[in-house]
Parts: C-alpha cells; sequence; structure tokens
C-alpha cells in the first residue's frame, strides 16, 4: 500500500489506529482453547469485530513464533485473511529485523513477499546496509525503531554521540539513504515531550507510534506534538484493546475499546 492510499484511509475513516495482535494463549478465551487454531479463531472474531474502527494491524511476530511451526501458520492466516477480506487495511509485521545486507534481503523477502506484509519493523544498530535491502521494496515501507517506548530507549538511544543524541542521527542519518521515502519510524507514546524535536528533522514522515494504553502513553499528547500535515501518525494499543474481556463478549469489549480511540481520534481530525 502506499502513503498516500494510507493516507486516504485514515480519512475516510477517521482513524489512525492500529490494533497490535499480540495474542497469548493464556489471555485468550478460553473456549477458543478448543478451536483447531486458537490464534488465528482469536485474530478472525477480533478483526471482524474493529476493522471499521482502525486503519492497520500490527501482528508482533514474537508472539506468534513462541508457539513454533503452528504459531507461524496462525500468523500466515492471519495476514492472508486480511489480505484477502480487508485489502484497505494496512498491515505491520512487527518483527524488528535488520542484519547484514544479504540477510536483510531474505528477511523482507519473508514479509513483504512470502507473507505480503505492507511493511515491517527494523532496527538500525547495523546501520544502511542492513536497512537498504528493505528499502528497495516498491509501495513497502520499512518502519525503523527510532525512539522506543520502554525504559531502555535512554540507555543508548538519547545519550550524546558526537554532539547528538542518538536517536536524532538515527533519524537524520537515514534520510540520506536510498529509497528513504519508504521509511517510517516508531516512536514511543510515552515520549511525547520529544516529539516536537522529532518533527524538527522528519516533519513529514510517517510515525508508529505504540505504548498507548497498557505503557500509559498518552493520545492527546502524541497528537499535540506528532501530527504533520499529511497525519503522519499511526497509533497502536495492542493488549489495552484485544484483551478487554475473557468472556464469550470478548470482541465486541474490544471494538469498544477501539471505539474509545478512535472518537478520540475523529475529534483530533476535525
Ligand atoms: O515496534 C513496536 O511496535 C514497539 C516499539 C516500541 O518502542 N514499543 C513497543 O511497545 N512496541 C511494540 O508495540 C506493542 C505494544 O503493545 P501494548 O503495550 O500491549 O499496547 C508490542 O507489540 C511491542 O513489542
Amino acid at each position: 500500500m502506499t502513503t498516500q492510499e494510507l493516507v486516504a484511509q485514515i480519512k475516510k475513516k477517521k482513524s489512525f489506529l492500529c490494533i497490535g495482535l499480540d495474542v497469548d494463549l493464556n489471555k485468550i478465551p478460553t473456549h477458543l482453547l478448543k478451536e483447531e487454531d486458537p490464534i488465528f479463531a482469536f485474530n478472525k472474531a477480533i478483526i471482524d469485530a474493529t476493522h471499521h474502527l482502525c486503519v492497520s494491524y500490527k501482528p508482533n511476530t514474537a508472539f506468534y513464533e513462541a508457539y513454533g511451526i503452528k504459531g507461524w501458520q496462525s500468523l500466515e492466516k492471519t495476514i492472508n485473511y486480511l489480505n484477502k477480506n480487508y485489502p484497505e487495511i494496512y498491515t505491520i509485521a512487527d518483527a524488528k529485523r535488520g542484519d547484514i545486507g544479504n540477510t536483510s534481503t531474505m528477511y523482507a523477502k519473508a514479509f513483504f513477499e512470502d507473507l505480503a506484509f505492507d511493511s515491517v519493523t527494523v532496527a538500525p544498530y547495523m546501520g544502511k546496509d542492513s536497512v537498504e535491502p528493505f528499502l528497495a521494496f516498491d509501495n513497502k515501507h520499512t518502519i525503523m525503531l527510532a525512539l522506543t517506548s520502554n525504559e531502555g530507549a535512554f540507555d543508548f538511544q538519547t545519550k550524546t554521540v558526537e554532539g547528538k543524541e542518538l536517536y536524532k542521527q538515527v533519524l537524520e542519518t537515514s534520510k540520506s539513504w536510498k529509497n528513504s521515502k519508504n521509511l517510517m519510524y516508531v516512536v514511543g507514546a510515552t515520549k511525547a515531550e520529544y516529539f516536537t524535536e522529532i518533527r524538527k528533522i522528519v516533519p513529514n514522515s510517517f510515525l508508529l507510534v505504540p505504548g498507548v494504553g497498557a505503557q500509559g502513553g498518552n493520545l492527546q499528547d502524541v497528537c499535540k506534538y506528532g501530527l504533520s500535515k499529511n497525519v503522519g501518525l499511526l497509533i497502536n494499543s495492542s493488549r489495552g484493546i484485544i484483551y478487554a474481556s475473557k468472556e464469550a463478549n470478548f470482541a465486541e469489549e474490544a471494538a469498544k475499546k477501539a471505539l474509545e480511540l478512535q472518537v478520540q481520534m475523529a475529534e483530533i481530525l476535525n
């Protein structure tokens, strides 16, 4: 999906919500455990109940890889279900990859070609030649970690190196990479006070913003400093939406949580 198509969906749905499909078998309703594929059954119910309220879904691959081959098959079924039934939805494989060039090319093929996701998250630590293989794919986005939502972000990302914080160097340097138009960046919702500085470096780039909900990030604060002229934000919430209830009506309860965020987003976009 192109950035323009994503923006059009955001305007149409009055939503820049991304729902995280981080499925933990200990947290889903127990009646689903009898299903042949409980993870897919859970995702399908959540997607069917919430697709009109969000523009994106982000399965974090860790939650699938943890269940071995069966988990990977659940991931494949989930992306195929989305692509077939809701082609207007923007899909993110949250895999946080990145390696030497030929290995990154294989990671990119796995997520862009085999699984046909619209985007994948990558870590910037190995630098330009580890990210450019992802950027070579047309109409696919590479979402690079810039300033993450966790406490450990202060271990390296905010440290000053050669007179500038590392996360700013990541943002600035990456703008010169080949096909950098295909880049988006991750900035945690828990770091709202950094958005003004970030927007000075990447005024128009899309930012994937996790950390609203379970991690305590605030939607209003993020939007106050993070919105760009083309919206430029995808706000992710995973646990705060998908685990709203463990009862039979779990999907409806998840939709209520998604609606709460979508209503606030519609107000912000007005
Ligand atoms: O890349 C991410 O999506 C990510 C980056 C980051 O800085 N912080 C962060 O929480 N995430 C992911 O976003 C999701 C947040 O989940 P909840 O805290 O349950 O909403 C998880 O899948 C995290 O792995």
